[in-house]
């Protein structure tokens, strides 16, 4: 499916609920497997979340994920240490290219069997679950978080917990703390001091709990871009979020501040107002938040500003190589845009090309980080549908603020 969005200007209030975290869910549906007395409520309605539910349900042997990196992971990690268990994992070919060896390497150290049945380092995995004993283990924790997560998550469920030694420059951090932080949440003992992290085993039974899930701060980035880009005054309210979120991407409030964008809490919602015009050059170190790197670049492309953003080596082994993908995209629109292998610079432009068709390489954020522009020219986005990975409604609540989309 692919659609067409006319330059449209949108309402000058409007209110959207976004559905829960897809990092969020994905974590507390892992622990509710493991510890059956957890409930949950707003979980996400992405796919990844969906097919996160499917394979934590199912009793076959063969298993896809799809496009979903955290299932990826997590699972690999929970399947290891399920004894008796046999269990394929494979996903889409982009998945398959997606490296996962430091996680196996990891897991395999501490015990577990794990083989690969295609090309070395990725998937597809063969999974025989095992009881692992052994607690210690180092690895590198600059490639991806969600190796280090995914081995959080099953920790308090092994004999003797686990100490992980992490080895280079930690990225994602804040994905690392939400782990822990849900791990504490649900009575786990952790410690995070340095470069090393330890969970000790959690054996006590707990009564029933409920864990509420905030809603998506990467999904609210896309509303962050199409404010910075609308007349000043206009409004946007979405809920359900809190001031002290778990997710690195409510970054967003500082930096669109930037952008002339505030963010007033309004109880359990976030009101977002453009109150300003600001067209300074813009530099962002991403390390932290590296999803929201594609809004933020093409924010700086609707509005003719040169930014710089760094810290991005995680970019390349995501849904697609997605600093190849916004300079191939970008320079359609007729920017001007240097990539590195961690970093872009992108330098300001005048004016922008029209009838221009988005190829999303089945990346939702390429999608949905491309849509904002239509505040400013007529724009195809491609294999439009590829936002259910995150943001299923995406569409439908663009066409709520008053975006003409067919
Ligand atoms: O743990 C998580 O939920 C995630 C961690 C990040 O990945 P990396 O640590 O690979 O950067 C992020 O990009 C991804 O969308 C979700
Ligand atoms: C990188 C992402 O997801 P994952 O790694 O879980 O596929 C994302 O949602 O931007």
């Amino acid at each position: 499916m692919n659609v067409i969005l006319q330059k449209s200007s949108i309402a000058n209030q409007s209110s959207i609920v976004i559905t829960g975290s897809k990092s969020e869910s994905n974590r507390l549906l892992l622990l509710q497997a493991l510890f059956p007395e957890i409930n949950i409520k707003n979980l996400s309605n992405s796919d990844d979340t969906k097919v996160m539910q499917y394979a934590l349900q199912t009793s076959e042997d063969h298993i896809d994920i799809h496009h979903a990196g955290t299932a990826m992971r997590f699972l690999t990690a929970y399947f290891a240490t399920q004894e008796h268990r046999k269990v394929v994992l494979t996903g889409s070919s982009r998945m398959k290219e997606r490296p996962i060896k430091i996680l196996v390497e990891a897991l395999n150290t501490l015990g577990a069997d794990i083989a690969y049945l295609e090309s070395e380092d990725c998937p597809p995995l063969k999974i025989n679950g095992q009881q692992l004993i052994k607690d210690k283990v180092t690895l590198n924790a600059n490639v991806s978080s969600q190796y280090i997560s995914a081995l959080l998550l099953v920790a308090p469920k092994l004999t003797n917990g686990l100490e992980l030694t992490l080895e280079g420059e930690i990225t994602s951090v804040p994905y690392i703390n939400m782990t822990l932080d849900l791990l504490h949440q649900i009575g786990v003992k952790t410690e995070f001091e340095a470069n090393v992290i330890s969970v000790s085993p959690k054996t006590t039974k707990a009564d029933s709990q409920t864990l509420i899930v905030e809603s998506d701060w990467s999904s609210a980035s896309y509303f962050y871009s199409i404010l910075a880009l609308s007349p000043v005054g206009t409004q946007i309210t979405l809920s359900s979020y809190k001031q002290n979120s778990l997710q690195g991407d409510s970054a967003l409030i500082t930096i669109y501040k930037d952008f002339g964008v505030e963010t007033r809490f309004n109880k359990n919602a976030i009101v977002l107002k453009k109150t300003a015009e600001n067209v300074t050059p813009k530099m962002y170190n991403l390390n932290n938040s590296p999803d929201i790197a594609q809004t933020i670049a093409v924010t700086c492309l609707g509005l003719g500003i040169e930014c710089q953003l760094s810290g991005l080596h995680t970019l390349k082994i995501k849904e697609t190589d997605r600093l190849e993908a916004l300079k191939i995209e970008i320079e359609k629109l007729g920017g001007q845009i240097d990539i590195t292998e961690n970093s872009l610079h992108l330098f300001s432009n005048k004016s922008l090309n029209c009838d221009v068709s988005i190829d999303t390489y089945n990346d939702h954020r390429m999608a949905m980080a491309f849509a904002p522009l239509a505040l400013k020219i007529s724009i195809q986005i491609n294999e439009a549908n590829v936002v259910s990975k995150s943001f299923p409604s995406f569409w439908e609540d663009l066409k709520t603020l008053g975006f003409n989309i067919s």
